[in-house]
């Protein structure tokens, strides 16, 4: 029997972030692998139209929780889902369900964040930094926790070359960022927001940075744990091969490759392309989860979930694959047949953008409009080329991670949990 699934048996978790993709996937494990939890508590916002019922029930009865119904038919008893909004004070979660939440909750998983590159600062301080120091204060309170586990990125710092499994200080504190923003209007947050991010790249990964550092000044007694993942993409294995239900990372540009709109990226071939399925970092967080409870380390562990080191494939061998599938099972309705160059020089670039994408897309709606139907190819062309040039930061430079934590932690799995656990083959 693995020791981490049995650790999960009767434990009242709290996860946030849980319709997010990560968040998912983590329900997902924990109820086909520790039927006897107690409950999970996913603090859910209602969305699009959906009740919080309702976006439980649709995740539930989605592809991925198939396996869950065999093994835990009841589990719709086991999840309770909270109103809450993370970008409220006190996450405007009721009286009730705050005092429960204080008293029962054995662990927390947190995932949620707004990780769109190009959200306002004033927003992504409010989820990935005020919320998350929000919560550290929430599980201060509460008597019965024995791991708090928060999600990061490995690329929290991704304005160093070589990154190691500690908490680097921002050159702003972060309490500073959040008193300033109560007063500062929105023109000027957005003026100084340039100046405040200097090297990172955007304001995702600066909030992310910021976030750690809260969760490091905030940390009171606590018991917590860092888990920074790279770049998270569909299932390895489990519950079954490619699952994935957004279009973040990678998952967007590999549609438009496969359906021929993108045929050319600015990308340097011999960079890491440092993909982790989801299924491995869920695996990662459980066995943090477990380790950080039971062994209660003396300081604050920080582990990276990165493929890098162990695995190493570039962006060429990541394209040549993506095309050799595309080929074996090609996109429905596809606009040309799938086809990419990956250069790193920009005169290239911009030539191919002009001749490979724009100019198609141009004569593409010139045709709709002719045959009196709506053109939209150029918005949508317009769409992939903004979302490829937002990645392009990430594709054409490599990374070093250290992962002596998620070593250790390897090396202290049962043989059992070592099988089924984390490490990348
Ligand atoms: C031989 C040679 C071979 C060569 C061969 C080559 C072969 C070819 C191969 C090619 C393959 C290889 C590729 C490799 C590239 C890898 C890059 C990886 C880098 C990853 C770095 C990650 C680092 C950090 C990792 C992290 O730490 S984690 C977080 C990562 N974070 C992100 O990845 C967010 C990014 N994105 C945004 O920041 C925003 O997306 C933004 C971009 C601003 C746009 O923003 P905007 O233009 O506003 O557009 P949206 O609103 O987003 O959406 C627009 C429309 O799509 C709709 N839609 C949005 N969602 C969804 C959804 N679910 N489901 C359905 N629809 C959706 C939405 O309804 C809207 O439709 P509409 O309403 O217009 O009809
Ligand atoms: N995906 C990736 O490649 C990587 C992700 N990470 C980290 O993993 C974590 C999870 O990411 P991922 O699952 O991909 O992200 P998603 O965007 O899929 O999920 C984000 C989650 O946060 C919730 N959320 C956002 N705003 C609020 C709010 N105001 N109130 C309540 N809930 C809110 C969302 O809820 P709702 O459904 O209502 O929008 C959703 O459940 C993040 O911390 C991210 O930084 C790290 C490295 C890579």
């Amino acid at each position: 029997m693995s020791m981490i699934a049995a650790f999960y048996g009767g434990k009242s978790i709290l996860i946030t972030g849980a319709t997010g993709f990560l968040g998912k996937v983590l329900m997902e494990k924990l109820f086909r692998t520790s039927p006897d939890l107690k409950v999970i508590y996913i603090l859910v916002r209602p969305k699009a139209g959906q009740t919080l019922q309702q976006r439980v029930f649709q995740i539930l009865n989605s592809k991925l929780f198939e396996k869950v119904k065999e093994v835990c038919p009841n589990v719709h008893e086991k999840i309770r889902a909270i109103y809450a909004d993370l970008s409220q004070n006190d996450f405007a979660i009721s009286k009730e369900d705050m005092q429960e939440l204080l008293s029962c909750t054995n662990i927390i998983f947190h995932c949620a964040a707004t990780v769109r590159f190009d959200d306002t600062l004033r927003h992504a301080v409010q989820l990935n930094v005020t919320a998350t120091r929000q919560l550290l204060l929430m599980a201060s309170q509460m008597p019965k926790l024995e791991a708090f586990i928060h999600i990061s990125t490995a690329y929290s710092n991704c304005n160093l070359k070589h990154i190691d499994e500690v908490i680097y200080p921002c050159p702003v504190e972060p309490k500073k960022i959040i008193d300033s923003l109560e007063w500062l209007d929105d023109a000027i947050i957005e003026e100084i927001a340039p100046k405040l991010i200097r090297d990172w790249p955007n304001i995702y990964t600066y909030t992310k940075a910021l976030g750690e550092m809260v969760v490091q000044q905030e940390s009171r007694n606590l018991n917590i744990a860092i888990i920074r993942p790279s770049i998270v993409g569909a299932t390895w294995q489990e519950p079954f091969p490619g699952w994935v239900d957004n279009i973040n990372g990678p998952n967007g540009l590999i549609i438009a490759a496969g359906k021929g709109f993108l045929r050319a990226l600015k990308a340097t071939p011999k960079a890491v392309a440092d993909l982790i399925p989801v299924d491995t970092v869920v695996n990662l967080m459980l066995a943090v989860g477990w380790y950080t409870a039971v062994h209660r380390p003396k300081s604050m562990l920080v582990y990276h979930c990165t493929s890098g080191n162990l695995n190493p494939c570039n962006w060429h061998k990541m394209g040549v694959q993506v095309l050799a599938t595309f080929e074996k099972i090609p996109l429905e309705r596809a606009f040309r047949r799938p086809y990419a160059n990956f250069t790193s020089n920009n005169f290239t670039s911009q030539y191919w953008n002009a001749v490979s994408h724009r100019a198609p897309a141009i004569i593409y709606d010139c045709y709709l409009r002719l045959t009196g139907r709506k053109p939209r190819m150029t918005k949508v062309m317009n769409q992939i080329l903004r979302t490829a040039s937002m990645l392009e930061y990430f594709i054409n430079r490599s990374w070093e991670w250290s992962t002596y934590n998620t070593e250790m932690l390897m090396s202290e799995l049962s043989p059992e949990d070592q099988r089924v656990s984390i490490a990348p083959t």
